[in-house]
Parts: C-alpha cells; sequence; structure tokens
C-alpha cells in the first residue's frame, strides 16, 4: 500500500512538472473537442530523463507489418514525426505528438538485427543466454515479439536447438514458428492425459523432436489455458524421457516382486504348520469332544477363512500402494516440461483463452489462464516485463491503451474515442515496397462481419472469378462424435467450404506452405492470377467449340485480363486455352465453379514478403477421440484478407487501421484491436462502446501479486540497474498502475467506469 502511495505522489509531482508541456498543446487540441477533465489516469506523462531515448518503431518490417512504408519513407516520417504537427486542415482530429522516451533520438538501421535493444529489453535477452526458464511480459507493442526474435536467433548462434512456437497461426508467423499445437501434434488438445502420455511416450516424431530440443519458445501465451498447458508441460516431459533415466523402474518392481513372495511363502509356510497342529489337537480331541467341539471347528473354520480374506485383502492392498509409491517416485523425477528451457511471452491483459470443455466442442465461461496451471508454478519461475511502449510513440496514445488494457474508459478516452470516430478523414494510402497496395485493415470482433466486408470487396471486383468447392470426407464410425460433430470441427480447424478468388483479391495463407520462404499460416498477400494445375484434364472436356484464330486471340486477351492466365505460366496451345475457358462450368452468377480435387486453376499469390506462390489445394484432418482421422477436408488454403477478425490480428503491428469495437465480447479485445494500430492519426472506428471495455479480475490479480513481488525484490527483472533508475515502471506504465491500484483501493464504489468481470 505503501509503494502505491508512493508510486501516486510521484506521479503526482511529475504531473506538476509538465503542467507547463500540457498547457502548451491543450490549447491546439481540435475545436470539436469537449474541454478536458482533470482525470489523472489520461494525463500524458512527462518524459523522463533517466530513461535511454528508444528508437522509433515504425521502422521495422516483420510479416505482419505489410502495411508499414517503405524504410526511406519511414525514415523520413520519423523524422518528420519529431519536428512536425500532424495537419489539421481536413476538419476531424488531430493529435499532437509530445516528445518523449519513446520517440526516436536517431534513425537506426532497418535491419532488425541491428536495432538496439531498450534496457528491458536486453535484460530478458541475458537471461535468456544464461539458460533461465521466464515469462516475458509487457503491454501491447513493448517489443515482446521483437525481442523474442531477437532472443530466438541469439541462441540458435550459440548453438542452441530452438523451437519456436505461438498459440495461434497468425503470432506464430510474427515469430517466424508454427502453432504448438502442430510441434507437439496435440491436435485440437482435447485429449485426456492419459491418452496424451501414451501418445508422447509412443510418437516417435515427437520424442525425437523433443529429445534434439534445448529451447522451447511460446508466444501469444494468453490465449492458452491453464489445462492446455499443463498438457503442454506434460507431452514434453514424456515425449523428453529417456529410458535409462527412469529411476530404476525394472529393478525396484523386481525387489518388491521378491521381497512380496517370500513373505506369501513365510505366509503360507505358517499357515500350513498352524493346520497341522490344529490338526494333531483335533485328531486328540476328536474322540473325546467330538460332539462337543462339531460347533466350535465350525466356527474356528469360519474365522480362519476370514482371516485367510483379511489377508489376501491385504496383500492386495500393499500391492497396490506399491505401485503407487512407484508411479510417484516416478513421476517425481521428471523435471518441468523434461528440462527443457521454456520461454513464454505474451499479455495475459490481451485475448484470453477460447475454452473448450471436451470433445463436443461445449464451451465454458469460466476462463482458466496459462498462470493458474500447475505447469506454470513448476516451470516458469521468473518474470521480465518490458515498459518501454515502441508501436507507438504518441503518450496520448499510449496512455489511452494502458487505461483500456486496465478496463478503464476515463472521460479524456471517451473524447478521444469519439474523435476517432467512423466520419473522421482518413490520410491517403501509399504503396508497400514491393508493389501491393496499401490499405486500411478491418477488424471486427465477429467472423460473420468479416466473412461481410470480404465479400463486399471481392463483389467490387468486376473481373471474372473462380470458385473453390472444399471436398469433405466425414467417416461415418466416428465413435462417440458424431457426423454433425465432425463437420463443425472441420469449419472450425480447416479452409473455407466455398471459396471464391478474383484477381486482385487480397487473400490470407491458412496452412504453413513454405516457412523457409516465410509461407505460413497467416501470411497476406495479393492474388496476381490463376494458372492450370491440371493440364491433361483438357482432354477430358467434351464440349468442343471451333474457335478463329481471331477469337481466341480475343479470348486470351480477355482471360488474361482477368489473371487468368499469366503470360509466364501458360505455355499451351491457345485453343485449348480457349475451349478450356469457354466449357468450365459456371455458377449462375458467371464464378467458375471448381471442386477442389479437380481443381483446373491454381491462384498465383504475391505476399507481402516479395515471394510469389502458386497455391495448390491442401488436406485438413480431424482426429477422433481414439486418434484416429474421422473427417477430411481439401481445399486451397486461402481465405480473403480485407478484413480480420480481433482475434486473428493478436500479436500484429497494423499502420492503418479501422476497428468495429462496438460489439466486442471478449476480455481485452477492444484492447486488442485498437493497440494493433501505430498512431491515433491512422485510426478510425466503425463503434466504440465502453463498455465493452474489459479486464479479467484474475489477471488484475495476478499482475498486481507480479508488481508487488517486483517491488519488495526491485532487482528481479534489471539485474544491471543504477542508481539513476528511480523506477521500474515507465510513466506511461505507472499511470496505467496508479489506476489499477486506485481500482483495487476503490472497488467498492459504485458507477467507476474500470469494467471488471
Ligand atoms: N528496441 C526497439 N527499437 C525499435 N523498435 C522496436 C524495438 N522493440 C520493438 N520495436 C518495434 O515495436 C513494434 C511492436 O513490437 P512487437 O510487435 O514485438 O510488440 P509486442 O509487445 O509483441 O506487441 P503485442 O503484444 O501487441 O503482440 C514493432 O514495430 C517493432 O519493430
Amino acid at each position: 500500500m505503501q509503494a502505491i502511495l508512493d508510486a501516486q505522489q510521484h506521479h503526482q509531482r511529475r504531473l506538476q512538472v509538465i503542467t507547463a508541456a500540457v498547457a502548451r498543446w491543450k490549447p491546439s487540441l481540435p475545436p470539436s473537442l469537449p474541454p478536458a477533465p482533470t482525470a489523472p489516469v489520461s494525463q500524458p506523462p512527462q518524459p523522463s530523463a533517466q530513461t535511454p531515448a528508444a528508437p522509433v518503431s515504425n521502422q521495422h518490417h516483420h510479416q505482419q507489418q505489410q502495411q508499414q512504408p517503405s524504410s526511406s519513407r519511414s525514415k523520413r516520417e520519423a523524422v518528420k514525426a519529431e519536428t512536425s504537427v500532424p495537419p489539421t486542415e481536413s476538419g476531424p482530429p488531430q493529435f499532437l505528438t509530445l516528445p518523449s522516451q519513446t520517440q526516436p533520438s536517431q534513425i537506426v538501421d532497418d535491419d532488425e538485427e541491428n536495432v538496439p535493444l531498450d534496457r528491458y529489453q536486453t535484460a530478458a535477452l541475458q537471461a535468456a543466454e544464461r539458460g533461465e526458464s521466464f515469462f516475458l511480459t509487457g503491454s501491447a507493442g513493448v517489443g515482446k515479439s521483437f525481442v523474442l526474435r531477437r532472443i530466438i536467433s541469439r541462441l540458435r548462434k550459440n548453438g542452441k536447438r530452438v523451437a519456436v512456437t505461438a498459440s495461434t497461426g497468425c503470432a506464430a508467423v510474427n515469430i517466424r514458428g508454427s502453432t504448438v499445437h502442430s510441434l507437439l501434434k496435440l491436435g485440437l488438445g482435447l485429449d485426456s492425459h492419459r491418452q496424451l502420455k501414451q501418445k508422447a511416450s509412443k510418437n516417435v516424431d515427437v520424442r525425437r523432436r523433443l529429445r534434439d530440443l534445448d529451447v522451447l519458445v511460446i508466444d501469444e501465451i494468453s490465449m492458452i489455458d491453464s489445462v492446455l498447458f499443463d498438457k503442454i508441460e506434460l507431452v514434453c516431459a514424456y515425449g523428453r524421457r529417456v529410458e535409462k533415466e527412469l529411476p530404476n523402474k525394472p529393478n525396484m518392481w523386481k525387489r518388491e516382486n521378491r521381497e512380496r513372495n517370500r513373505e506369501r511363502n513365510r505366509e503360507r509356510n505358517r499357515e500350513k504348520n498352524r493346520e497341522r497342529n490344529k490338526e494333531r489337537n483335533k485328531e486328540k480331541d476328536r474322540e473325546r469332544n467330538r460332539e462337543r467341539n462339531k460347533e466350535k471347528d465350525r466356527e474356528r473354520n469360519r474365522e480362519r477363512n476370514r482371516e485367510r480374506n483379511r489377508e489376501r485383502n491385504r496383500e492386495k492392498d500393499r500391492e497396490k500402494s506399491t505401485a503407487a509409491e512407484a508411479e510417484d517416485h516416478d513421476e517425481s523425477h521428471v523435471l518441468p516440461f523434461g528440462g527443457l528451457q521454456v520461454i513464454v511471452c505474451g499479455d495475459f491483459f490481451q485475448l484470453p483463452p477460447v475454452s473448450v470443455s471436451d470433445a463436443r466442442h461445449q464451451f465454458v465461461k469460466e476462463k482458466f489462464f496459462a498462470f493458474e496451471s500447475s505447469a506454470w508454478k513448476r516451470g516458469i519461475t521468473n518474470t521480465f516485463c518490458l515498459h518501454d511502449v515502441h508501436r507507438q510513440s504518441d503518450h496520448v496514445f499510449i496512455a489511452l491503451l494502458n487505461e483500456i488494457r486496465l478496463g478503464v474508459v476515463s472521460n479524456d478516452t471517451q473524447r478521444v474515442m469519439k474523435a476517432c470516430g467512423a466520419s473522421r478523414h482518413l490520410p491517403a494510402l501509399e504503396l508497400t515496397e514491393n508493389g501491393n497496395e496499401v490499405h486500411y485493415t478491418k477488424l471486427y470482433p465477429f467472423r460473420r462481419q468479416v466473412h461481410g466486408e470480404n465479400s463486399t470487396r471481392l463483389n467490387a471486383i468486376p473481373s471474372q472469378g473462380v470458385r473453390y468447392a472444399a471436398k469433405d470426407s466425414v467417416t461415418v464410425d466416428t465413435g462417440v462424435l458424431n457426423v454433425a460433430t465432425v463437420r463443425t470441427m472441420l469449419e472450425a480447424v480447416a479452409g473455407l467450404r466455398t471459396l471464391e478468388l478474383k484477381k486482385a483479391c487480397r487473400v490470407i495463407c491458412l496452412k504453413n506452405l513454405d516457412p523457409d520462404a516465410g509461407i505460413v499460416n497467416g501470411s497476406a498477400g495479393v492474388l496476381i492470377g490463376f494458372t492450370l494445375s491440371s493440364v491433361q484434364r483438357l482432354e477430358q472436356l467434351e464440349e468442343y467449340k471451333f474457335m478463329t484464330q481471331q477469337k481466341v486471340i480475343e479470348r486470351r486477351k480477355e482471360m488474361a485480363r482477368d489473371g487468368m492466365f499469366p503470360e509466364e505460366q501458360v505455355d499451351l496451345d491457345q485453343k485449348q486455352i480457349a475451349k478450356l475457358f469457354e466449357n468450365l462450368p459456371r455458377d449462375e452468377d458467371g464464378f467458375i465453379r471448381l471442386g477442389a480435387h479437380e481443381a483446373l486453376f491454381s491462384p498465383i499469390i504475391k505476399f507481402d514478403n516479395g515471394v510469389t506462390m502458386t497455391i495448390s489445394e491442401q488436406k485438413w484432418d480431424v482426429y477422433g477421440l481414439d486418434g484416429r482421422v474421422v473427417g477430411q477436408r481439401t481445399q486451397i488454403p486461402l481465405t480473403l484478407g480485407w478484413a480480420l477478425s480481433i482475434h486473428k490480428s493478436q500479436g500484429m503491428t497494423l499502420r492503418n487501421v479501422e476497428a468495429d469495437v462496438g460489439q466486442c465480447f471478449d476480455y481485452g479485445q477492444v484492447y486488442v484491436a485498437l493497440s494493433r494500430a501505430t498512431s491515433l492519426e491512422r485510426l478510425r472506428l466503425l463503434s466504440f462502446n465502453d463498455s465493452k471495455v474489459m479486464a479479467h479480475h484474475k489477471v488484475l490479480q495476478f499482475y498486481e501479486e507480479m508488481r508487488c513481488a517486483r517491488e519488495s525484490n526491485p532487482v528481479s527483472d534489471i539485474k544491471e540497474q543504477t542508481e539513476e533508475d528511480e523506477f521500474l515502471v515507465s510513466d506511461s506504465e505507472l499511470l496505467a498502475l496508479t489506476a489499477c491500484d486506485e481500482w483495487w483501493n476503490a472497488s467498492s464504489v459504485p458507477n467507476r467506469q474500470m469494467k471488471c468481470l
């Protein structure tokens, strides 16, 4: 509590110092904005003299940063951002950028490897090199994935074998890895612990993969729930177990068996002797007491039987407890994650896990975060928190995001959100380095909204389209799963049932097609044309229309215009092509209709990383509870990419964003959508509803506990802290944490604006 008060006092002191700066920029707020209220949370913080200036964020390109400008352009803009104020003429809001500790003090090389890390990132890198397992966290845009990529490349340079994974395909693209599910062959993650143990011990591929590994990296950990995290740990532990390392289990069993046999023999001998004696006595007394003892004998026999049964039961119990002891002994010798160095990264204030209770895909409302799992408690013992925001440089935007992260919407934030509303004017678009057109990425909470937007954009393209129908096969005998469930699972994990594509449409790849070339699940690009994938099928076409040479040429031109046959791809006889094009089956709306299994056209995609690739159909499998394939879909692994779901966008940096956050339904969803943008100037909100800004109480508590622990041991995450470092938290984070403290202190006060469910 004292620490919180100290932090608040410090913040008050700083606020006094920055009053002058605030006074400088406040009058220049757009006239449409109402006067600023005095809520402390949203005041822009004062730049810290002690914090080293960090380089500008917008200069680096990774695969998701398709909307970043070219390097020279970004450098020009970075310089401009330091010296100028955004234009005001356009009417709608302008946002002043205050000089800040996170603004660029120098222009750095575009090559990510050469970009200097901030002090928090450096501390994490050093810990990784020391072989520590830890949790890397911080708000959106502090460079978690960025430093993770640096850690991975440094560890690999040091000769370590690193598996790079993330909870979702898109997040995996961001760090050039695969999903944790595909690395460990977890399928949908619905197997029981026993099934997983068996699979992990038997699956040679997974065992080999895990045994050859030194480090496991998992990004976007917030979307992995506690049950799945425990399963990941279990598979790692069992997959990496080497027989000779087992705690002498066979010998132990032998010893136990020997002792048990000896005891049994002893017991048997004792029993025999007792029997013999009794028999002798009986013989002696028989004559004398026959009549009298008849009843007694019977009683004694009964007693003997009871005793024997009791002895037998005791024996069984002993056996059971020995087996359990052996098992316990065995388990306790398995190191967390089988001894792997594990680096998990993410921000639990972002999207939480989608909890699925069982194979029937029933959604559970209660959230169980990875930090609640026993694997976390055993394996993740250290935390590194990054504080310098690199994605955004505008302090107003950073403070606003920090509020929203904690579920707070102050009056200031409401004003800014209003100013970013649907009616605002947006700056003009540019071209990316490789010539793909930059566009405003629309972010929606629901998949149907994403689909609607993408369909509208596709319909607006006048050229000829191709429709691909998926080929599904579902096993009738699916065990406990019914066919409908398998179909639902296919819809959830596989490509689209019907995919429509046209030249110049924007697409996203749904499979890891060529990880070495950077074409993985989540890669975005533009369709530049179609090619023929199955030339032989030409001969199978029955209808044949003879065409004049002139007609063929005209048709050919038409087809090239629609992107059907890019010149370099077609070396067929023109008549054949024309014939093919004429005779293809069409839907009523003019789309050429193709079944994926008999696809004649394959789309050619120019991806944003510059790679051009012809995409052919791929297979997705769905497994039953017994591990058998129960469903399969064959389809072109693409989906339209003008609009994205907010879930898919987590981890991305988007230069131009239009977000529809008014109907968000999950914790952290609004925060994720808004924090993808790099500036308020290029952010438009199609809708906003402050009741949808939510932070989960478990997450608030988790971070609060972490902060308390950090304060009681302030050098835990920065080993080389100098005396000048008065605070471990940056100004923006201090504002946010103060808001958090306020909430904790006054959570009983009604009508607060923090939404905490
Ligand atoms: N030390 C740095 N210097 C300059 N730019 C940086 C630095 N660290 C990160 N960045 C830039 O900041 C932006 C955000 O980085 P990154 O995507 O890694 O953030 P993040 O913390 O993973 O965000 P999120 O939680 O939203 O996934 C990127 O454009 C990245 O290039």
